[in-house]
């Protein structure tokens, strides 16, 4: 890809945020910092409120607190204004019926033209370009809700990274991807951080990925901050059990620390 993604990343920063679900507290004061060009991974056991976080750093989700990109508030900012800074790929996407996959990737240009106006050819350039990335152009007119579940997932990364924002936030990127599609996809994002300084907040179950990719994690567990730092510092048996309930070794590997489950 030569000209796509577009702009370089900007920084995110999380401060005091806290959410509800209805009545129930989720997310208490939670505080974080994304640099530009830096890949945050979010971990935590389920139900610890990773995507609500990333829900409500989008303005999808009713929540206290602020969240800055580059220093400037989202709270106000129009969603146009937003959709250009911030795109999202969502861990259940809802996907359009009757919509070929490159249409589908097609909606990612929406907020860079007119409001109603057909697409460009520079729209079409940058959604070929991300398709080929993803090796989704033998798809393109294949209708997206057709497509198998991996297949989607890409199809949903492909949109976002479409947008070319300056932030990209990604829940569960890799949860339908086979091992060889899982390291294309975060291969893919890993050399948009570094070439073009994309800054990517993400959620990751997998942890040994989280390690091998992310510069930064951050451990949420019961919608609080438990454990932030670099994967070496926070992926440790003591945490994984704590906040886990988990039985596992931790062994340093090439690219980062390695999570081995222990029966
Ligand atoms: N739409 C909803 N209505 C009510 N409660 C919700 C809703 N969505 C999430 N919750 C609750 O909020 C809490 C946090 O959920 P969230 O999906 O943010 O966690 P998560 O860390 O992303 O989980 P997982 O790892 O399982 O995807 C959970 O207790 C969940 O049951």
């Amino acid at each position: 890809m030569t000209s796509a993604p577009g702009p370089a990343g900007a920084s995110v920063e999380v401060v005091d945020l806290s959410a509800a679900h209805g009545r129930i507290p989720v997310l208490h004061g939670v505080r974080l910092t994304v640099a530009p060009g830096g890949w945050l991974a979010v971990i935590g056991p389920n139900g610890s409120g990773k995507s609500t976080l990333l829900r409500s750093v989008l303005g999808f989700h009713p929540h206290e607190g602020t969240v800055r990109i580059d220093g400037v508030p989202t709270s106000g900012m129009p969603r146009r204004a937003r959709a250009r800074l911030l795109a999202y790929a969502p861990q259940h996407p809802v996907l359009p019926e009757g919509v070929s996959t490159s249409d589908y990737v097609l909606l990612g240009r929406t907020p860079h033209r007119p409001l109603l106006a057909a697409p460009r050819a520079r729209d079409r350039e940058v959604a070929a370009e991300v398709m080929d990335r993803l090796a989704l152009l033998p798809l393109a007119d294949r209708p997206v809700t057709q497509l198998s579940g991996g297949e989607q997932q890409r199809a949903v990364l492909a949109r976002a990274l479409a947008q070319q924002p300056r932030v990209l936030l990604l829940d569960e990127p890799t949860a339908a991807l086979d091992l060889g599609h899982a390291q294309q996809v975060l291969d893919l994002l890993d050399r948009l951080r570094r070439q073009d300084g994309l800054t990517v907040l993400s959620t990751l179950h997998d942890l040994t990925l989280a390690g091998q990719y992310a510069d930064r994690l951050t451990l949420l567990s019961e919608g609080r901050v438990a454990a932030h730092g670099t994967p070496t510092e926070v992926l440790t048996p003591t945490a994984l059990a704590t906040h886990y309930g988990a039985r596992a070794q931790v062994v340093a590997g090439p690219d980062g620390p390695a999570v081995l489950p222990v029966r």
